[in-house]
Protein backbone atom coordinates (compact mmCIF):
# COMPACT_ATOMS: atom_id res chain seq x y z
CA UNK A 1 0.00 0.00 0.00
CA UNK A 2 2.61 2.55 0.75
CA UNK A 3 6.32 1.31 -0.68
CA UNK A 4 9.37 3.83 -1.25
CA UNK A 5 11.03 2.81 -4.37
CA UNK A 6 15.00 3.61 -4.62
CA UNK A 7 14.28 6.47 -2.46
CA UNK A 8 17.32 8.52 -1.18
CA UNK A 9 18.69 11.69 0.08
CA UNK A 10 21.80 13.50 -0.46
CA UNK A 11 23.00 16.05 2.21
CA UNK A 12 25.93 17.92 0.33
CA UNK A 13 28.39 15.37 -0.31
CA UNK A 14 26.58 12.73 2.46
CA UNK A 15 24.36 9.96 1.60
CA UNK A 16 22.09 9.78 4.32
CA UNK A 17 19.39 7.82 2.63
CA UNK A 18 20.42 5.35 -0.34
CA UNK A 19 18.39 3.66 -2.89
CA UNK A 20 15.89 1.93 0.03
CA UNK A 21 12.91 -0.15 -0.54
CA UNK A 22 10.70 -0.51 1.95
CA UNK A 23 6.72 -1.31 2.03
CA UNK A 24 4.28 -1.32 4.36
CA UNK A 25 0.69 -3.40 3.85
CA UNK A 26 -2.30 -2.79 4.79
CA UNK A 27 -2.76 -3.23 8.94
CA UNK A 28 0.80 -4.47 9.19
CA UNK A 29 3.34 -3.21 12.11
CA UNK A 30 6.86 -2.63 10.47
CA UNK A 31 10.39 -1.68 12.68
CA UNK A 32 12.81 0.44 11.83
CA UNK A 33 15.65 -0.29 13.34
CA UNK A 34 19.15 1.44 13.21
CA UNK A 35 22.07 3.12 14.56
CA UNK A 36 22.39 7.02 15.52
CA UNK A 37 22.78 8.77 11.83
CA UNK A 38 21.80 5.32 10.19
CA UNK A 39 19.01 7.55 7.74
CA UNK A 40 15.58 6.54 10.16
CA UNK A 41 14.55 10.04 10.42
CA UNK A 42 15.46 11.05 7.00
CA UNK A 43 13.23 8.06 5.59
CA UNK A 44 9.90 9.19 7.88
CA UNK A 45 10.56 12.84 6.35
CA UNK A 46 10.45 11.59 2.57
CA UNK A 47 7.74 9.12 3.51
CA UNK A 48 5.59 11.96 5.40
CA UNK A 49 6.21 14.86 2.42
CA UNK A 50 7.87 17.01 4.93
CA UNK A 51 11.30 16.71 2.60
CA UNK A 52 12.19 15.96 -1.40
CA UNK A 53 14.18 13.18 -1.86
CA UNK A 54 17.16 13.27 -3.96
CA UNK A 55 16.09 10.49 -6.27
CA UNK A 56 13.88 7.39 -6.11
CA UNK A 57 9.61 7.97 -5.32
CA UNK A 58 7.11 7.38 -2.31
CA UNK A 59 4.28 5.61 -3.71
CA UNK A 60 0.79 5.33 -2.08
CA UNK A 61 -1.63 2.72 -3.51
CA UNK A 62 0.31 2.91 -6.52
CA UNK A 63 0.37 6.35 -7.27
CA UNK A 64 3.57 8.25 -6.11
CA UNK A 65 2.82 10.94 -3.72
CA UNK A 66 6.44 13.48 -4.66
CA UNK A 67 4.64 15.98 -6.73
CA UNK A 68 1.24 15.50 -5.01
CA UNK A 69 1.28 14.99 -1.76
CA UNK A 70 -2.50 15.47 -0.63
CA UNK A 71 -3.47 12.16 -0.32
CA UNK A 72 -0.69 10.89 1.54
CA UNK A 73 -1.41 13.92 3.97
CA UNK A 74 -4.73 12.42 4.44
CA UNK A 75 -4.05 8.95 5.65
CA UNK A 76 -0.94 9.45 7.69
CA UNK A 77 -0.03 10.55 11.24
CA UNK A 78 3.42 11.40 12.03
CA UNK A 79 4.87 11.41 15.95
CA UNK A 80 7.93 12.97 15.70
CA UNK A 81 11.26 12.61 17.62
CA UNK A 82 10.93 16.57 18.20
CA UNK A 83 7.70 17.52 20.98
CA UNK A 84 5.88 19.85 18.96
CA UNK A 85 3.22 21.39 21.74
CA UNK A 86 2.15 24.47 22.95
CA UNK A 87 3.46 24.92 26.78
CA UNK A 88 0.98 27.28 27.98
CA UNK A 89 -2.20 25.74 26.41
CA UNK A 90 -3.48 22.83 28.26
CA UNK A 91 -4.08 19.32 26.54
CA UNK A 92 -6.91 19.53 25.23
CA UNK A 93 -6.67 23.41 23.73
CA UNK A 94 -3.17 22.15 22.18
CA UNK A 95 -5.76 19.28 20.72
CA UNK A 96 -8.13 21.20 19.73
CA UNK A 97 -5.44 23.66 17.64
CA UNK A 98 -4.26 21.03 15.92
CA UNK A 99 -7.83 19.24 14.91
CA UNK A 100 -8.18 22.79 13.11
CA UNK A 101 -4.80 22.16 11.61
CA UNK A 102 -5.67 19.01 10.36
CA UNK A 103 -9.16 20.23 9.17
CA UNK A 104 -11.08 17.57 11.38
CA UNK A 105 -14.71 18.85 10.62
CA UNK A 106 -16.27 21.35 13.75
CA UNK A 107 -19.21 18.38 14.18
CA UNK A 108 -16.69 15.38 14.93
CA UNK A 109 -13.59 17.31 17.05
CA UNK A 110 -15.10 17.52 20.31
CA UNK A 111 -15.83 14.15 20.24
CA UNK A 112 -12.30 12.99 18.61
CA UNK A 113 -10.55 14.47 21.12
CA UNK A 114 -12.17 12.94 23.78
CA UNK A 115 -11.35 9.84 21.91
CA UNK A 116 -7.76 10.33 21.27
CA UNK A 117 -7.38 11.38 25.06
CA UNK A 118 -8.44 8.25 26.01
CA UNK A 119 -6.41 6.72 23.94
CA UNK A 120 -3.23 8.13 25.51
CA UNK A 121 -4.44 7.56 29.15
CA UNK A 122 -4.70 11.55 29.55
CA UNK A 123 -8.28 12.45 29.60
CA UNK A 124 -8.63 12.73 33.17
CA UNK A 125 -5.65 15.56 32.85
CA UNK A 126 -7.22 17.20 29.62
CA UNK A 127 -7.47 20.83 31.25
CA UNK A 128 -3.93 21.02 32.65
CA UNK A 129 -1.28 23.10 30.88
CA UNK A 130 1.26 21.25 28.92
CA UNK A 131 4.49 23.17 30.68
CA UNK A 132 3.57 20.89 33.74
CA UNK A 133 3.48 17.43 32.14
CA UNK A 134 6.23 15.01 31.92
CA UNK A 135 7.91 14.58 28.57
CA UNK A 136 6.39 10.97 28.24
CA UNK A 137 2.89 12.68 28.73
CA UNK A 138 3.65 15.71 26.58
CA UNK A 139 4.71 12.76 24.03
CA UNK A 140 1.39 11.30 24.77
CA UNK A 141 -0.41 14.25 23.77
CA UNK A 142 1.82 14.21 20.64
CA UNK A 143 0.86 11.00 19.68
CA UNK A 144 -2.71 12.00 20.20
CA UNK A 145 -2.66 14.78 18.24
CA UNK A 146 -1.19 12.72 15.36
CA UNK A 147 -4.38 10.27 15.96
CA UNK A 148 -6.62 13.11 15.31
CA UNK A 149 -8.06 12.93 11.81
CA UNK A 150 -7.76 8.88 12.17
CA UNK A 151 -5.06 8.33 10.06
CA UNK A 152 -4.86 4.84 8.52
CA UNK A 153 -1.04 4.62 8.27
CA UNK A 154 0.97 6.00 11.63
CA UNK A 155 4.54 6.93 11.74
CA UNK A 156 6.40 6.99 15.39
CA UNK A 157 9.78 7.92 15.31
CA UNK A 158 11.57 6.95 18.60
CA UNK A 159 8.11 8.11 20.84
CA UNK A 160 9.82 6.36 24.36
CA UNK A 161 13.02 7.94 24.17
CA UNK A 162 14.24 9.49 27.34
CA UNK A 163 10.71 8.99 28.96
CA UNK A 164 9.32 7.63 32.26
CA UNK A 165 8.14 3.88 32.25
CA UNK A 166 4.81 4.70 33.04
CA UNK A 167 4.69 6.30 29.71
CA UNK A 168 6.57 4.47 28.44
CA UNK A 169 4.17 1.28 29.00
CA UNK A 170 1.06 3.43 27.79
CA UNK A 171 2.44 4.40 24.49
CA UNK A 172 3.15 0.54 23.67
CA UNK A 173 -0.18 0.05 24.40
CA UNK A 174 -1.62 2.40 22.39
CA UNK A 175 0.30 1.10 19.36
CA UNK A 176 -0.51 -2.07 19.99
CA UNK A 177 -4.44 -1.51 20.39
CA UNK A 178 -4.15 0.69 17.24
CA UNK A 179 -2.55 -1.77 14.92
CA UNK A 180 -4.37 -4.80 16.26
CA UNK A 181 -7.89 -2.83 17.26
CA UNK A 182 -8.29 -0.76 14.92
CA UNK A 183 -6.40 -2.25 12.24
CA UNK A 184 -3.73 0.93 11.66
CA UNK A 185 -0.47 0.28 9.93
CA UNK A 186 2.29 1.32 12.07
CA UNK A 187 5.94 1.93 11.07
CA UNK A 188 7.90 2.36 13.81
CA UNK A 189 11.10 3.50 14.95
CA UNK A 190 13.08 2.60 18.22
CA UNK A 191 16.40 1.94 19.31
CA UNK A 192 14.88 -0.39 21.71
CA UNK A 193 15.26 -3.85 20.16
CA UNK A 194 12.28 -5.44 23.14
CA UNK A 195 9.32 -2.84 21.49
CA UNK A 196 10.07 -3.73 17.94
CA UNK A 197 10.21 -7.49 18.93
CA UNK A 198 7.14 -7.12 20.96
CA UNK A 199 5.00 -4.56 18.62
CA UNK A 200 5.99 -5.18 15.27
CA UNK A 201 5.11 -8.24 12.39
CA UNK A 202 8.57 -6.89 10.42
CA UNK A 203 11.62 -5.36 10.76
CA UNK A 204 13.89 -3.17 8.63
CA UNK A 205 17.40 -2.83 9.81
CA UNK A 206 19.66 0.25 8.27
CA UNK A 207 22.61 1.28 8.59
CA UNK A 208 24.66 4.16 6.73
CA UNK A 209 21.69 4.85 4.68
CA UNK A 210 21.15 1.46 3.73
CA UNK A 211 18.89 -1.51 4.36
CA UNK A 212 21.16 -3.63 5.53
CA UNK A 213 18.43 -6.65 6.18
CA UNK A 214 14.68 -7.37 6.62
CA UNK A 215 12.08 -9.80 7.40
CA UNK A 216 10.17 -11.34 10.07
CA UNK A 217 11.64 -11.80 13.59
CA UNK A 218 12.61 -15.27 12.97
CA UNK A 219 14.05 -14.80 9.36
CA UNK A 220 16.31 -12.29 10.88
CA UNK A 221 17.06 -14.81 13.66
CA UNK A 222 17.89 -17.26 10.71
CA UNK A 223 20.74 -15.29 9.64
CA UNK A 224 22.72 -16.45 13.07
CA UNK A 225 21.40 -19.97 12.78
CA UNK A 226 25.06 -20.74 11.69
CA UNK A 227 26.88 -18.70 14.71
CA UNK A 228 26.82 -18.87 18.03
CA UNK A 229 27.03 -16.35 20.97
CA UNK A 230 29.39 -17.36 23.52
CA UNK A 231 29.26 -15.73 26.85
CA UNK A 232 32.30 -16.34 29.16
CA UNK A 233 33.72 -15.00 32.52
CA UNK A 234 37.02 -15.31 33.29
CA UNK A 235 39.26 -15.40 36.94
CA UNK A 236 41.02 -12.22 35.41
CA UNK A 237 41.21 -10.15 32.42
CA UNK A 238 44.18 -10.55 29.90
CA UNK A 239 44.81 -8.41 26.79
CA UNK A 240 46.97 -11.21 25.39
CA UNK A 241 43.54 -13.98 25.56
CA UNK A 242 41.42 -11.25 24.06
CA UNK A 243 43.91 -11.25 20.92
CA UNK A 244 44.05 -14.94 21.01
CA UNK A 245 40.85 -16.00 20.93
CA UNK A 246 40.00 -12.86 18.07
CA UNK A 247 42.78 -14.51 16.14
CA UNK A 248 41.06 -18.22 16.30
CA UNK A 249 39.33 -19.20 12.99
CA UNK A 250 35.71 -19.43 13.13
CA UNK A 251 35.72 -16.71 15.82
CA UNK A 252 34.08 -13.73 14.17
CA UNK A 253 34.16 -10.60 17.03
CA UNK A 254 35.04 -10.42 20.38
CA UNK A 255 33.40 -8.14 22.33
CA UNK A 256 34.36 -7.26 26.25
CA UNK A 257 31.03 -6.90 28.30
CA UNK A 258 30.48 -5.64 32.25
CA UNK A 259 31.36 -9.76 33.75
CA UNK A 260 33.80 -10.88 31.07
CA UNK A 261 33.53 -11.58 27.20
CA UNK A 262 30.97 -12.06 24.58
CA UNK A 263 32.12 -14.00 21.62
CA UNK A 264 30.27 -14.44 18.30
CA UNK A 265 31.41 -17.49 16.23
CA UNK A 266 30.97 -19.39 13.82
CA UNK A 267 29.43 -23.37 15.04
CA UNK A 268 32.31 -24.97 15.27
CA UNK A 269 33.01 -27.95 18.19
CA UNK A 270 36.12 -27.21 18.61
CA UNK A 271 35.47 -23.97 20.39
CA UNK A 272 35.41 -24.73 23.64
CA UNK A 273 38.28 -26.94 23.89
CA UNK A 274 40.52 -23.96 22.28
CA UNK A 275 39.12 -21.56 24.63
CA UNK A 276 40.54 -23.49 27.33
CA UNK A 277 43.66 -23.89 26.25
CA UNK A 278 43.95 -20.51 25.77
CA UNK A 279 43.03 -19.29 28.82
CA UNK A 280 45.28 -21.99 30.54
CA UNK A 281 48.21 -20.60 28.81
CA UNK A 282 47.42 -17.66 30.03
CA UNK A 283 46.80 -18.38 33.23
CA UNK A 284 43.74 -17.99 33.35
CA UNK A 285 40.52 -19.84 34.47
CA UNK A 286 36.78 -19.81 32.74
CA UNK A 287 34.68 -19.08 35.73
CA UNK A 288 31.37 -19.29 33.77
CA UNK A 289 30.68 -20.06 29.72
CA UNK A 290 27.03 -20.05 28.65
CA UNK A 291 25.89 -20.30 24.96
CA UNK A 292 23.23 -18.09 24.33
CA UNK A 293 20.34 -18.30 22.01
CA UNK A 294 20.79 -15.39 19.70
CA UNK A 295 18.27 -12.40 20.20
CA UNK A 296 17.41 -9.89 17.43
CA UNK A 297 19.85 -7.35 19.12
CA UNK A 298 22.62 -10.44 18.19
CA UNK A 299 21.59 -10.21 14.73
CA UNK A 300 21.51 -6.13 14.41
CA UNK A 301 25.72 -6.12 16.24
CA UNK A 302 26.35 -8.85 13.50
CA UNK A 303 25.22 -6.71 10.45
CA UNK A 304 25.95 -3.50 11.72
CA UNK A 305 28.83 -3.96 13.97
CA UNK A 306 26.96 -1.78 16.82
CA UNK A 307 24.87 -2.28 19.46
CA UNK A 308 21.52 -0.42 19.15
CA UNK A 309 22.07 2.13 21.79
CA UNK A 310 25.69 2.92 21.05
N1 LIG B 1 19.41 18.53 7.25
C1 LIG B 1 20.54 17.83 7.20
N2 LIG B 1 21.68 18.36 6.70
C2 LIG B 1 22.82 17.64 6.64
N3 LIG B 1 22.95 16.38 7.08
C3 LIG B 1 21.86 15.79 7.60
C4 LIG B 1 20.59 16.48 7.71
N4 LIG B 1 19.69 15.64 8.27
C5 LIG B 1 20.35 14.49 8.52
N5 LIG B 1 21.64 14.57 8.13
C6 LIG B 1 22.66 13.51 8.21
O1 LIG B 1 22.14 12.36 7.58
C7 LIG B 1 22.46 11.17 8.30
C8 LIG B 1 21.18 10.44 8.68
O2 LIG B 1 20.50 11.18 9.68
P1 LIG B 1 19.10 10.74 10.31
O3 LIG B 1 18.69 11.78 11.30
O4 LIG B 1 18.15 10.40 9.23
O5 LIG B 1 19.50 9.39 11.08
P2 LIG B 1 18.69 8.57 12.17
O6 LIG B 1 18.84 7.14 11.80
O7 LIG B 1 17.31 9.10 12.27
O8 LIG B 1 19.50 8.85 13.48
P3 LIG B 1 18.97 9.17 14.99
O9 LIG B 1 18.58 7.86 15.55
O10 LIG B 1 20.16 9.75 15.63
O11 LIG B 1 17.82 10.13 14.84
C9 LIG B 1 23.29 11.62 9.49
O12 LIG B 1 24.64 11.48 9.16
C10 LIG B 1 22.92 13.07 9.65
O13 LIG B 1 23.99 13.80 10.22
Amino acid sequence: MLETINLSKTFKEKKAVDEIDIYLDDGESVGLLGPNGAGKSTTISMISSLLKPTSGDVKLNGKSTIKDPSEIRKVLGVVPQEIALYEELSAYENLHFFGKIYKVKKGFLENRIQEVLDMVGLKDRQNELVKTFSGGMKRRVNIAAALLHHPKVLILDEPTVGIDPQSRNHILETVRKLNEDHGTTILYTSHYMEEVEQLCDRVYIMDHGKVVASGSKDELLSILSSEDTIQVQLSKSSDNLLEAIKAMKPVRRVDETSDGIRIISKKDSSILNNLVHAAEKEGIQITHFQLEVPSLEDVFLHLTGKSLRD
